[in-house]
């Protein structure tokens, strides 16, 4: 199940007290931003820090409201979050009294609907998809950062949202664990069709992860470019794919970009 999420000229704007006079002023964080989503499809979303990421996350998840403009899942407005949504965050999230398997098993008992014994199904069937069925009974203390992280996306998953909104879920990551997460949410985005928005600040994340990459400009946040990545995804299993001439021409692309914006930031600070 997979919904399509449409952003109309969408503004947002902050009070934000003056460093020196103290007073409080109107700080734009977003204006006149268009996006649209499609069903089911994996779109990364970069831009410089305080571009207007997360804010673009938040709204998605009816965390908050926009300024002006509209957001719409398959054509209805968003008036809150719903758990037709579901948000994984960079800090883990998990609570550290209770098992991963007791973890997603909370997740299922608050959206309501199934036994006892439909909910322990459901959250081994999900702990095996993130490949951790061996360490259903362990506490988040006991766990990894990368088996933490796997258990929070297998949580949020466990209730079948239409919608997957992960803001930086890997940043915490060393390298090597990143990269087999990465590899691990494509294969699970490819098994579930969930539609998947993925901010991150590594272009190369953004290349390997997305379909299509949304280029954030900063200052006020808007959509520069939106970049179609056609990588042959079937590579990704026994070839190194980011090793391909098209990677690095993606890569190479959205990277500069983010140049042209830096540059003309640069410039007019000069
Ligand atoms: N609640 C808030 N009140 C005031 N300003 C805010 C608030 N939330 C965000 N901002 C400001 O809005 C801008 C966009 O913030 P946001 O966190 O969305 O950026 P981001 O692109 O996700 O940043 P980063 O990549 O550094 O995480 C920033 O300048 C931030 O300081």
């Amino acid at each position: 199940m997979s919904s399509r999420i449409e952003l109309r000229n969408v503004g947002q704007t902050f009070w934000v007290r003056g460093d020196e006079d103290k007073k409080l002023r109107e700080f734009v964080a977003l204006d006149g931003l268009d996006l649209d989503i499609r069903a089911g499809e994996f779109l990364t979303l970069v831009g410089p820090s305080g571009c207007g990421k997360s804010t673009v996350l938040d709204l998605i998840s009816g965390l908050s409201a926009p300024t002006s403009g509209s957001i719409t899942v398959d054509g209805t407005p968003i008036t809150g979050p719903g758990l037709d949504r579901s948000v994984v965050f960079q800090q883990y999230t998990l609570l550290p009294w209770r098992s991963a398997q007791a973890n997603i098993e909370f997740a299922l008992e608050a959206k309501g609907g199934l036994s006892k014994a439909q909910r322990a199904a459901t959250a081994r069937e999900y702990l095996d998809l993130v490949g951790l069925s061996e360490f259903a009974g362990r506490y988040p203390h006991e766990l990894s950062g990368g088996m933490k992280q796997r258990v929070a996306i297998a949580r949020s998953l466990s209730y079948q949202p239409q919608v997957l909104l992960m803001d930086e879920p890997f940043g915490a990551l060393d390298a090597q664990t990143r990269e087999r997460l990465q590899e691990e949410l494509v294969r699970i985005w490819q098994h579930t069709g969930t539609t998947v928005v993925f901010i991150t600040h590594d272009i190369e994340e953004a290349v390997f992860l997305g379909q299509r990459v949304a280029v954030m400009s900063g200052r006020p946040g808007r959509i520069k470019e939106i970049v179609t990545v056609d990588l042959d995804r079937s590579l990704a299993q026994d070839e190194d794919v980011r090793a391909t001439p098209e990677f690095a021409a993606h890569r190479h692309h959205i990277w500069s970009l983010l140049r042209e914006r830096s540059t003309a930031k640069e410039l007019t600070h000069v």
